[in-house]
């Protein structure tokens, strides 16, 4: 199948501490997903803090390197583009958690415009890139006039979002990754930005990787579910099927707090000290809190189970607790009979 976003045996390795004293955490740990070219998509990445998350978003936007493994975009590995930071922007846009930190507040906002459709959208000239400007701005329900001559702290931060969402279509981009995205705005208008991304998807054929804590508003938009927890992803799949007969006791969890819109999993809900522990565990990460922990969950990493379709697993439950002569770090995925 030719794929649109393919990451393989992803990995990222943190050092913490001192030179002598220091540890080193895995906070992506062999990742693989694989999503079709063709049919744009969201994919929405969740799980709570420290899990790993923000980590797999940087890598994909290249703003970490990672330890190893590979990720390709629309079949082009991200090494292409090591010399190329313009054709990789053009090709793969970020939106940060703060729209405020992505915009300067002595800079006026249409400034970033301008520059970004004459650097990066191939607007030749002034009047070719007020039009792309016009187009991206109406795609997101702002008009070219409440935009104009203003400085960022002229806008909410509902509306200074829908601008960096504006500014990332300019270039046409194949794929927008969006960091929490809706975190910092009022909980009443996250359905309406999240939404957003479902229409621009249709509209300008853009995958979206949708990274959130939100899990109403990732239920809503999602068309893929990646679970991660400790750096593992520990569930995958197309979102009806995850979400609707979630495999994984943590997403099964983490799903009993949905639909309720601005649902979030407390941040503090698991200890940082824990946090480490959990990442430093050889058998399942997820075991000491999973009620079906058996043995064999706390000496083996689980392997990767495939449940049906995309939909897939890293668990033992589903293959009767039987022990795998490898483990999911060998990249296999066991077919669910
Ligand atoms: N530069 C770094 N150096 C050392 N450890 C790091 C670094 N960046 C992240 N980590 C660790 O990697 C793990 C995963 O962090 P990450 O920020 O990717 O998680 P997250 O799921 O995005 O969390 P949050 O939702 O809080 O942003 C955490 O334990 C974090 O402390």
């Amino acid at each position: 199948m030719t794929s649109s976003l393919k990451i393989q045996n992803l990995n990222k390795q943190f050092k913490r501490g001192g030179l002598i004293f220091g540890t080193k955490i895995t906070a992506v740990e062999n990742v693989n997903i694989e999503l079709p070219a063709g049919k744009p998509w969201i994919m929405s990445i969740v799980g709570e803090s420290g899990s790993g998350k923000s980590t797999l978003a940087m890598m994909v936007l290249r703003l970490i390197d990672m330890t190893s493994g590979d990720i390709f975009i629309d079949e082009k590995p991200l090494s292409c583009y090591r010399h190329n930071k313009t054709e990789f922007y053009k090709k793969v846009q970020p939106i940060f958690q703060n729209p405020f930190s992505a915009f300067s507040s002595r800079r006026r906002v249409d400034a970033y415009l301008y520059s970004t459709a004459m650097k990066l959208g191939g607007a030749q000239n002034r009047t070719k890139a007020k039009v792309m400007i016009e187009e991206a701005l109406e795609s997101v329900g702002l008009d070219y006039q409440t935009v104009e001559g203003k400085y960022p702290n002229q806008f909410s931060g509902g509306e200074l979002q829908r601008i960096s969402i504006a500014r990332a279509l300019i270039t046409r981009p194949s794929l927008i990754v969006a960091d929490e995205p809706v975190a910092m705005i009022d909980a009443s208008l996250r359905t309406n930005i999240v939404n957003l991304f479902k229409k621009i998807k249709d509209e300008y054929h853009v995958n979206f990787i949708y990274i959130t804590h939100d899990l109403s508003t990732a239920y809503y938009v999602s068309d893929y579910i990646a679970t991660l927890y400790r750096g593992n992803l520990i569930e995958f799949g197309n979102a009806q099927e995850v979400l609707n007969d979630p495999a994984h006791p943590y997403t099964q969890l983490l799903l009993d707090s949905v639909p309720r819109v601005g649902a979030k999993w407390e941040d503090d809900f698991v200890l940082p000290d824990m946090e480490t522990k959990e990442y430093g565990l050889v058998g399942c990460k997820f075991a000491n809190r999973c009620p079906y922990a058996k043995e064999v969950c706390r000496t083996k990493r689980p392997p990767s189970i495939q449940k049906s379709g995309s939909h897939m697993i890293l668990c033992f439950k589903y293959n009767d607790y039987n022990e795998m002569t490898f483990s999911a770090t060998d990249g296999d995925i066991i077919k669910k009979i």
